[in-house]
């Protein structure tokens, strides 16, 4: 979708993940993306069931950690659409009930390099252009050329390189390493005190 610049209607960022835990790259991205395109507000949307992933936490685990990192920033907001809907997750139909919720703004959805290049494999991927413009972002490891985008209408944003996984997280969880300063501290706490990926399933 073609955003006009100056439609006057609130600008309203996507930003779709499982956030297992959620780090500081998904809250870079955002951050910038808020920034270059002058949005009101970032709506984080946490899976419900991502059906392209495997042993995937518990959604209310990933729902709070999704709160408290970004309870400090006034613009970001959690939506529970993708949880509360249930079944398979698809980003058709966090658009729709988004759209649905906030029917006079234009929407970006925010997706990462790794992600812009297997939209392809989304359900009804010909109807996304029509409910939000499409953001990819820079990821380190994951070079995106031109021939990978659609060609439809989707911007490309460099933004700082912070080379951060979910599953590295993880694994450090596991073997006993710190996640200090790759997630925020509170959700440093929230992995300690609920007992998250100490066991590999
Ligand atoms: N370090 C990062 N820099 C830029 N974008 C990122 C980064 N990490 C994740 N993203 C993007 O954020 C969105 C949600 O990512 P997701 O929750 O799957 O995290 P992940 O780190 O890729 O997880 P996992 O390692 O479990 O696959 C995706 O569009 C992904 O491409
Ligand atoms: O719509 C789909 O079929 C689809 C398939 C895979 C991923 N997505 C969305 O892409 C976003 C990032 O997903 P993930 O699995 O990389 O955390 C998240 O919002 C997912 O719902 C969507």
């Amino acid at each position: 979708m073609q955003i006009e610049p100056d439609s006057g209607r609130p600008r309203i960022g996507v930003m779709g993940g499982t956030f297992d835990p959620i780090h500081h790259g998904h809250l870079v991205a955002a951050s910038e993306v808020a920034q270059s395109f002058q949005l009101d507000e970032v709506i984080f949307v946490p899976t419900g069931q991502p059906w392209q992933k495997r042993g995937v936490s518990p959604a209310e685990h990933r729902y709070l950690m999704t709160v408290i990192a970004t309870a400090s920033n006034p613009r970001f907001t959690v939506s529970r659409v993708d949880i509360d809907r249930g079944g398979p997750t698809y980003t058709i139909d966090t658009l729709r009930d988004i759209r649905e919720e906030r029917q006079d703004s234009d929407l970006f959805f925010i997706t990462g390099a790794d992600a812009v290049k297997q939209i392809f494999s989304w359900k009804d991927v010909d109807e996304l252009w029509d409910l939000a413009h499409f953001v990819a972002v820079s990821r380190p490891g994951h070079a995106v050329s031109l021939r990978d985008l659609p060609e439809r209408d989707v911007s490309w944003l460099e933004v700082p390189a912070l080379a951060i996984s979910s599953t590295d997280c993880r694994s450090r969880v596991n073997r006993g390493h710190p996640v200090w300063y790759l997630v925020p501290d509170g959700v440093v706490q929230y992995i300690s005190k609920h007992d998250l990926y100490r066991s590999t399933s």
